[in-house]
């Protein structure tokens, strides 16, 4: 099942640059692991802003719930979640 998740990361301004640099590299981490399994197999910069459009291909929902909030920068962020279904015109 495939879900387009789009993520905002807003980190405290005043977190320690060597706390924030440790989530970032356990965020890169986490997510490269997944992208080799092919769970997340699209992540996308929008362009301008600290966020993120992300492709996930999961059983369901709760898989994909338990993978984004494992995510370390999970706390810092605005996650929205949109299902997505086969459109009847794709070839
Ligand atoms: O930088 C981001 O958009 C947040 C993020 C998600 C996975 C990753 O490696 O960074």
């Amino acid at each position: 099942m495939l879900f387009h998740v789009a993520m905002e990361v807003n980190l405290p301004p005043d977190m320690p640059k060597a706390e924030a640099d440790d989530i970032k590299a356990r965020e890169k981490a986490y997510a490269q692991a997944l992208m080799r399994t092919g769970k997340w197999p699209h992540i996308w910069r929008v362009a301008g802003r600290y966020a993120n459009i992300s492709v996930f291909d999961v059983a369901d929902a709760d898989e994909l719930h338990a993978l984004l909030s494992g995510l370390p920068l999970f706390p810092y962020m605005d996650i929205e979640v949109t299902a997505l279904a086969r459109h009847p015109s794709a070839i």
